[in-house]
């Protein structure tokens, strides 16, 4: 089949109800499988190229052999994808594979296809199936074909980082700060090269360049702002012995410095004990953070010429050695396909760790994606409503409006942004932060997270 035998698509926008899919030829899926993806599978044969001299430096000239395997299975997986093929089973050595199989199995057969099924379902498969050709060839498991373009990310925010670490090094312990530090965040979910050119356009001269106030100019776009929530929520449980936070990360490069920033300022201020870093196991929408990714972005920020980023680098490392920030241990459940109201049926043990936190926060827009399930709710449905029973603690989710995924607007909004900006949803122009508590529950107690919840908190 090729690209113009999908007759049966749809030429239409995704309609109310539904989940996001590829069949719907006018939405941002269709569009993200048959030119953004082809495009990211040509990044990671490209990054094969630009490393080929230092992988057989490191491998020796087999690595050449690993090299053509890998593109060649790359090149045909484009083809399959644009021939719209049914999702293959995974036959290879990977720890998850059995959990994906099984995933796969239970698909009706018409959702099994790339322009047919989830979109979540495609995109995910897409990013596993990448993965599965360097995890089963023989000298690069370990090469994280994203890596070069996550660091580069980091690089080019060299002024960013410098304005935003001066001016967070006095923050005192009050909303104001707090709030000013989650939107700056929240905003780095943006592309960040363009939030960097929006806030850090004035020359590093101007000594007193208000970083904080330019980010609030951003604010005017932030749709829903439960920053005051998030922070009531820490308050009540101030001074406690034990207070944790689950970090669900999302991209390294800039926001993740931003992610730095933020998790020093509620461990340095004693608003949580011990923050947990939540990572991808396998490269992931190309620029999600591993574990690698916060060593080496801790030892660039210590390696910074400037003092004070150095020594924020310093101090990162330092809470890292005294376990106030930890790396949670790994999970394959965030690199699979699946939305979050599944986790307590397909993956209780990391159910049961986050009901330990007192609050989780969700970065970015796929993450939020899987919370609400990649499904069109109306644009006014409570955010707890469309969480569908996945409630393990205090909830925070943070992102940019990046796709045609939203909640908890009031009413009238969508429609009057549709009219200024018909791209506004996936423009990445607009933000929500949104909240919601671990003990406000709409759903039927019966209901077994919540039951769960309720076992674990009593
Ligand atoms: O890095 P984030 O914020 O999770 O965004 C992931 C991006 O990938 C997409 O899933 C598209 O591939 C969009 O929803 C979003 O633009």
């Amino acid at each position: 089949m090729t690209s113009e035998d999908r007759t049966d698509l749809l030429d239409v926008v995704t309609p109310r109800h539904s989940l996001l899919s590829a069949r719907f030829k006018q939405s941002f899926a269709y569009i993200a499988l048959q030119s953004r993806m082809p495009g990211i599978m040509q990044q990671v044969i490209n990054a094969l190229w630009s490393n080929e001299q230092e992988l057989k430096d490191l491998h020796g000239p087999e690595a050449c052999k690993d090299i053509r395997i890998i593109i060649e299975s790359i090149e045909r997986l484009k083809k399959e994808l644009q021939r719209d093929r049914q999702f293959q089973q995974f036959r290879g050595n990977e720890p998850d594979k059995a959990e994906w199989n099984a995933f796969i199995m239970e698909l009706p057969h018409p959702k099994r296809s790339y322009f047919r099924a989830s979109w979540l379902h495609s995109e995910c498969y897409l990013y596993r199936r990448i993965s599965s050709f360097f995890q089963n060839s023989k000298h690069l498991q370990n090469f994280d074909y994203f890596a070069d373009l996550k660091q580069e990310d980091l690089k080019i925010s060299e002024r960013a980082i410098l304005c935003l670490t001066e001016a967070t090094r006095e923050l005192g312990k009050n909303f104001v700060s707090f709030s000013q530090l989650m939107h700056i965040n929240m905003w780095s979910n943006r592309f960040e090269i363009q939030l960097n050119a929006f806030v850090f356009n004035t020359p590093r001269d101007k000594k007193n360049i208000d970083v904080l106030a330019r980010v609030a100019d951003l604010d005017k776009r932030l749709l829903v702002d439960d920053s005051n929530l998030v922070w009531d929520c820490l308050m009540k449980v101030k001074g406690q012995k034990s207070i944790i936070v689950d970090y669900i990360c999302d991209n390294a490069g800039f926001e993740l410095f931003t992610d730095l920033l933020f998790i020093e300022y509620l461990v340095n201020h004693n608003l949580v004990t011990q923050v947990r870093m939540h990572v991808k196991t396998i490269p992931w929408y190309i620029s999600d953070v591993m574990l690698h990714d916060i060593e080496w972005t801790i030892e660039y920020l210590k390696n910074y010429k400037s003092e004070v980023v150095s020594a924020l680098g310093k101090k990162l490392e330092r809470l890292m050695k005294e376990q106030r920030i930890i790396v949670a241990p790994p999970s394959h459940f965030w690199t699979g396909p699946q939305s979050f109201f599944v986790m307590f049926d397909s993956n209780i043990d990391l159910y049961k760790m986050l009901a330990q936190a007192h609050l989780i926060i969700f970065k970015g827009d796929l993450n939020y994606r899987k919370l609400l399930g990649d499904y069109i709710w109306d644009s006014t449905e409570e955010f707890i409503t469309c969480l569908r029973g996945f409630r393990p603690a205090n909830m925070c989710a943070m992102r940019n409006v990046k796709c045609e995924v939203i909640c908890g607007l009031p009413q009238g909004t969508a429609d009057r942004l549709l009219k200024v900006d018909p791209t506004w949803m996936i423009s990445g122009t607009y933000g929500v932060i949104h909240y919601t508590d671990s003990l406000k529950c709409k759903c039927d107690s019966r209901h077994s997270a919540c039951s769960l919840t309720q076992r674990l908190q009593h």
